[in-house]
This record gives C-alpha cells, sequence and structure tokens, in this order.
C-alpha cells in the first residue's frame, strides 16, 4: 500500500461521500453519484493510482506521491445494499459491520451510518453524545458516557419532506431546499412558502425538542451535526434557537472518523 494510502466510503440513500486517507490522516474528502457498474468494475483493474484517481474524482484528483502504485484499499460503510453488492467487485474492499463497531446496546437493524457516526464523533470528543445526521432522512442517535447506545428517532429529512408533498398531492409545486440563512414568514401568503415554513419550523422546533430532551439526561453531553443538510440546519437554529446553535458541532465527517476510530485507536 502505497504511503499508507486508504480510500473510505460512505454509500448514503443519496450518493457518495469520499475521504482518501494517509494513514491515520484525512487528507481529502468529496461527493459524488452513484457510479455505474461499468465504471466499479473498471477500477479494480487499474494498474496505477494515478489512473484510478482520475477516475473517481470528479474534478483536479490530487497528485499521489507514487503515482505508479497499485489502488488503495477501499473501507465501506453502506445504508444501501443494492450498492454494498456491486462494490464487492473491487479488488480490495472491506466492508464495515454493526458488529465491528465498539458500542453496547446496539440493535441489530441499527443502521451502520449512525453507529459509525455515533462512535465516531464519541471516540474523538468524548461520550456521552447524540449525532443529528441531516440528511435524506434526518436522524438522532446518542449513547451515554459508557458508549451504550441510548436510542434515537428517524424522520423524513429536508428534502423528502418538500418532495412527498409534491409526489402526494395534486396542487402543491416541486420546491427547492432553500439554501439562505433567512427563514420563510411563518405565516406564509404563497404556496412556495407556506410548504417551506412548514417544513422549516416543526424540524426546527423537532430537533430543539430532542436536543433539550437529550441534555436533560445528559447535561453536559456534546451535540455533533453532519449530512448534507448540516448548514442550511445550523444557519436556520442560529436564527431560530441560537443558544442550542451555539452548542451544535458541525462536522460533515463523523463517519470518517468512526472509520479511524476503528483502526487507528
Ligand atoms: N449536491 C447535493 N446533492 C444531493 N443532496 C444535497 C446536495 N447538497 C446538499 N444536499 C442535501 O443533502 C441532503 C442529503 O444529505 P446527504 O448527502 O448527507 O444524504 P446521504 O448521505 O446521501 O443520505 P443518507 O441520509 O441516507 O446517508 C438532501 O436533503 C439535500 O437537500
Ligand atoms: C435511517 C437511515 C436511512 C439514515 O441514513 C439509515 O441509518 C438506515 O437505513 N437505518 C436502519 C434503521 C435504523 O437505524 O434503525
Ligand atoms: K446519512
Amino acid at each position: 500500500m502505497s504511503e499508507n494510502l486508504w480510500l473510505a466510503l460512505e454509500i448514503g440513500n443519496s450518493r457518495l461521500h469520499w475521504a482518501l486517507f494517509r494513514g491515520e490522516k484525512l487528507s481529502k474528502t468529496w461527493d459524488s453519484d452513484y457510479l455505474p457498474i461499468a465504471v466499479i468494475d473498471q477500477l479494480a483493474q487499474y494498474q496505477s493510482l494515478e489512473d484510478f484517481l482520475l477516475k473517481i474524482f470528479p474534478s483536479s484528483p490530487p497528485s499521489p506521491p507514487s503515482p505508479s502504485s497499485p489502488p488503495p484499499p477501499l473501507l465501506l460503510s453502506s445504508v444501501v445494499p443494492s450498492q454494498t453488492e456491486i462494490w464487492q467487485t473491487y479488488y480490495q474492499v472491506r466492508v464495515i459491520t454493526l458488529d465491528q463497531v465498539p458500542l453496547k446496546g446496539i440493535y441489530p437493524t441499527l443502521g451502520i451510518d449512525r453507529a459509525l457516526s455515533l462512535y465516531g464523533a464519541g471516540s474523538t470528543l468524548g461520550f456521552p453524545m447524540l449525532v443529528i445526521d441531516a440528511g435524506t432522512a434526518l436522524t438522532f442517535t446518542g449513547a451515554d458516557k459508557h458508549q451504550n447506545l441510548v436510542g434515537g428517532a428517524i424522520l423524513p429529512g429536508f428534502h423528502l419532506q418538500l418532495a412527498s408533498l409534491t409526489q402526494k398531492t395534486a396542487q402543491l409545486p416541486f420546491v427547492e431546499t432553500r439554501n439562505t440563512k433567512s427563514l420563510p414568514q411563518r405565516f406564509a401568503l404563497n404556496t412556495e412558502e407556506a410548504m417551506q415554513s412548514g417544513v422549516i419550523y416543526t424540524l426546527l422546533a423537532g430537533i430543539k425538542d430532542f436536543v433539550e430532551a437529550w441534555w436533560c439526561n445528559f447535561p453536559d453531553s456534546k451535540v455533533a451535526i453532519k449530512g448534507g443538510d448540516r448548514t442550511l440546519v445550523v444557519n436556520y437554529m442560529k436564527s431560530q434557537y441560537p443558544e442550542i446553535a451555539a452548542r451544535l458541532i458541525v462536522e460533515p465527517n463523523l463517519i470518517f472518523w468512526g472509520m479511524r476510530s476503528l483502526f487507528f485507536l
């Protein structure tokens, strides 16, 4: 393995999240769409690291120290079984499973993304820990100071809430997830803003409620937030609930931290 280079891949329900490590050091991260099977099949056949990186980076791949060394091993965390399946063809792949994550009290169907990001956050920043993942689904996952899973909750994320309104009604339009800091008017006077208001204010109130309930039991616990909508959530929280927002630790790489802790702690 060249310079202890390894790749980490988080397969989410919407897209792929990548990280390139040199030993313990996370040196680069990026997101991509799912790759076509044909591309994945090719990846394993690349002889050189340089060709390999060219293929998986959407733009400006890093220049490896030894371009002709073989492609790096891949560590995989996936919540999409059909995707896990097609990555099995890669020549050096290791799929992380729940039994490898050193948290206690895990239930068998817990998502590996939730387990790994909680473990990554807690092992790096300290337990007790609550992780909010603002992704396709929005999840809360918490553990106490003994690394016991306390539990969590799952709800549709921002985009999914808006999309389900559009898809399951006759008259509601497609509405983009807003990417601004300013909150919509709560009592809105047009359809688009009414949909945004409904989704955003109830999501924020829900997050506030869950975080406060967590702090009732674990007053000194850190709370970390990851996922594609993390910035949106945190910006809105800053306007609506600034004292809670101030305590949120924003960290997109919690799963990669989890993988690193599994192998280097
Ligand atoms: N370029 C992008 N492509 C897709 N979603 C994006 C993008 N940028 C921000 N998002 C937001 O990210 C959310 C999806 O989050 P994320 O990418 O973390 O999900 P995921 O990791 O693919 O899914 P899961 O939650 O299953 O892990 C969507 O609600 C969307 O609004
Ligand atoms: C909740 C999601 C979809 C979030 O990505 C994922 O963690 C998952 O599929 N979980 C399985 C169910 C559970 O965690 O209880
Ligand atoms: K996720």
